[in-house]
């Protein structure tokens, strides 16, 4: 292979072969290999909820519209145009896509759901000149996963980088998908700080092969980069695949969630008035589909055990301006006493009334949400943590 040739993104999936056999019989040899090249890629499009109780699909759209006009197709991404013609496209949902940027849910009673077009794969020209490769970084697999949905590359997912990188660098990122350890887990192996030369005896170079997912500028230098526990380590100019950025955009009335999340909140039909428990609510995307879906009238309990976590949810809802939301930082798994339990914790409360034996999760009338500057890291690290679209 000509060293050139492995900065770019063509991952391959490789399937135990008892398993691939069963689809291939399954699906028929083709079809199978759409469905697994497909499971390469990120999604198309964008899935956003509106917050029906702040604003309105149609208001959300002209606002969209017009950010996607004022910055650019996807906020931050200015790279070359010409991408792979997509032979997945086809879908009454993608059909639509072709006409507008943004579309509605068609599903009757889910219209405040909104899609809104991605592009991809894009080749990228990381600047490769034999015998001097371009400044890399390595990021863990969550950290790639939310940069081709259109987040920039936050410190924790930083896993190696060359040396001597400066601030204001251009830089090739690249991810390391994790391997099967012997005791049979997964892991990417790869020690924090790693330094890459560019040649054959990185750490993952051969695994790396067409694992390029863009090309960023540091924001710091290598040392920096990890000395610092959180920020942004790699604004990225530029994506293999393109996809709005939503962060700081139209706070409180969107909130980027996958469908079946969105889904999962409506089929549960909450009511007004209704007290419900969420037990694993960070972020909190289905706690506030819930509350506003409640009009934001009876009572949600939001549980994680995780303190920052909780506080996420709490400034979520105070974004979305949601006061029937009650976080409490909590293990789910201890969180409930049988009627006969004895021990003498929250004695004095009634019988059958749900018991916590954890505190709530501070203020949730909190002001100092707005600039609380430890919330909005938690909220960038929770994300680039969990990785998890909810
Ligand atoms: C995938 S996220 C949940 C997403 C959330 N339901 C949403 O829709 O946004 C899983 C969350 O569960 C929390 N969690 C896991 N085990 C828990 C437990 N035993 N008690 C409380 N929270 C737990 C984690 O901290 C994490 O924040």
């Amino acid at each position: 292979m000509d060293p050139s040739d492995r900065y770019c993104f063509s991952p391959i999936l490789r399937w135990n072969p008892e398993v691939e056999n069963y689809f291939i019989k399954a699906y028929g040899a083709d079809h199978f290999s759409v469905i697994s090249k497909a499971l390469t890629r990120p999604s198309s499009y964008s899935c956003v909820r509106v917050n029906t109780l702040k604003s309105t699909s149609d208001a959300v759209i002209e606002k969209l519209l017009k950010i996607i006009k004022e910055k650019g197709f996807d906020g931050d991404c200015h790279g070359k145009e010409g991408s792979e013609p997509d032979e997945n496209l086809g879908s009454p949902l993608e059909e639509s896509l072709k006409k507008s940027p943004i579309v509605k849910c068609q599903i009757p009673g889910l219209e405040y759901v909104l899609f809104v077009k991605g592009s991809g794969p894009h080749v990228i020209d990381y600047g490769y000149v034999p015998g001097a490769p371009p400044k890399e970084v390595i990021v863990s697999r969550k950290c790639a996963e939310a940069v081709l949905r259109g987040a920039q590359v936050f410190v924790p997912g930083v896993l190696a980088c060359s040396a001597h990188v400066e601030k204001g660098d251009t830089i090739a990122v690249s991810v390391a998908i994790e391997q099967r350890n012997p005791n049979g887990g997964w892991a990417s192996g790869m020690t924090r700080g790693t330094v890459l030369q560019g040649l054959q005896t990185d750490p993952y170079y051969f695994e790396r092969n067409g694992l390029y997912i863009g090309q960023g500028t540091t924001t710091m230098s290598r040392a920096g980069l990890f000395r610092a526990s959180e920020g942004i380590a790699v604004d990225m100019n530029d994506r293999v695949f393109r996809l709005p950025s939503f962060y700081d955009v139209l706070e409180g009335e969107i909130f980027l969630q996958n469908l079946p999340s969105i889904v999962a909140a409506h089929a549960l039909d909450p009511q007004k008035g209704e007290r419900i428990l969420d037990m694993c609510a960070a972020p909190g995307g289905k706690t506030t589909a819930i509350a506003i879906l409640m009009k934001d009238a009876g009572e949600l309990v939001a549980i994680d055990r995780s303190h920052n976590k909780a506080q996420v949810i709490q400034k979520l809802a105070f974004e979305m301006s949601l006061t029937c939301i009650t976080t409490y930082k909590l293990d789910a798994l201890k969180a409930i006493r049988q009627r006969n339990e004895t021990d003498d914790i929250n004695t004095n409360q009634s019988s059958n009334s749900l018991r916590f034996h954890d505190e709530k999760a501070s203020s949730s009338t909190t002001e100092g949400f707005n600039s609380d500057k430890t919330c909005k890291d938690n909220v960038s690290n929770a994300i680039e943590d969990g990785g998890d679209l909810c």
